[in-house]
């Protein structure tokens, strides 16, 4: 097993691990979508989660707890989440920075019907590659160094709106009013004035999320062959391969 704080020297250049990866995007753009066909196509479906060898971390896990009277103000959806201020950065980044470290770390679960985290979590064990998703993950300096990879998921405003419409009556527990009154106000704002601007940081621009499955596979087989095992100083190949580099 390749040791965790330091790049992989694989003979080509210096690979590190775990690979970190920023997935950026408006809300509902598909952020989680593209990173679970990624987690998929790595050969990561149906492993056991304790198993994994990737792993995807969402930048709400972030989000500092609120206040009673902005807990008031989430209810009314007049609470800015979409505010770079919303987030816990230091948390953020810390918990990124102990991952590349190759330590253990709990990640929080968060709860958007009552809009606090949770008690339960997951704990991030070891990885080879993780994938770290969020509107505002590029808008950090110091977060946004830490990636080795930049995708930014691009997906038609309507497309995203109508989406996030029928997410979050679905599975947030909002009325169809509050979620309109909070996106003209306040998402539709902060997606132009914080998350927009981000996209010119990204190596890859993903148009129209998961359905682009062709920028997907392309970003799966960069992945792949750079993170694939090395003998003699050149990258071996397998026709057999489905994920990166087992064994390190
Ligand atoms: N290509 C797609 N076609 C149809 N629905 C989609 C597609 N991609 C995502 N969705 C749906 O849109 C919502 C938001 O997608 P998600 O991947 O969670 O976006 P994000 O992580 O950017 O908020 C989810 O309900 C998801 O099932
Ligand atoms: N309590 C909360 C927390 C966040 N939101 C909204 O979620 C969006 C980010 O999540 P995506 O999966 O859509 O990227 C963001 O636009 C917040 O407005 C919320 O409504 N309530």
């Amino acid at each position: 097993m390749n040791g965790r704080n330091s790049p992989r020297v694989n003979g080509l250049e210096r690979i590190p691990r775990p690979f970190i990866i920023g997935v950026a995007g408006g809300t509902a753009s598909g952020k989680s979508s593209v990173c679970s066909k990624i987690m998929d196509q790595l050969g990561q479906a149906g492993v056991e989660h304790r198993q994994r060898q990737v792993v995807i971390i969402s930048q709400d896990a972030f989000y500092k707890n609120l206040t009673p009277e902005q807990d008031a103000r989430a209810k009314r959806g007049e609470f800015n989440f979409d505010h770079p201020d919303a987030f816990d950065f230091e948390a953020m980044t810390k918990a990124l920075k102990d991952i590349a470290a190759g330590k253990t770390v709990q990640i929080p679960e968060y709860d958007y019907v009552n809009n606090c985290r949770r008690d339960d979590g997951m704990q991030v064990h070891p990885v080879d590659v993780v994938l770290f998703e969020g509107i505002l993950v590029f808008y950090f300096k110091e977060l946004r160094e830490m990636f080795h990879m930049k995708l930014f998921v691009d997906t038609d405003p309507d497309t995203r709106l109508s989406r996030r419409v029928l997410r979050d009556i679905q599975e947030r527990g909002r009325s169809l009013e509050k979620i309109l009154h909070q996106y003209t106000s306040l998402v539709k704002p902060a997606f132009e004035e914080f998350c927009l601007p981000t996209k010119k940081y990204a190596d890859v621009i993903i148009p129209r999320g998961a359905d682009n499955t062709v920028a997907i596979d392309l970003i799966v087989q960069h992945i792949q062959e750079l993170l694939r095992p090395t003998k003699g100083g050149k990258r071996t190949r397998h026709n057999s391969d489905s994920f990166v580099g087992r064994p390190h």
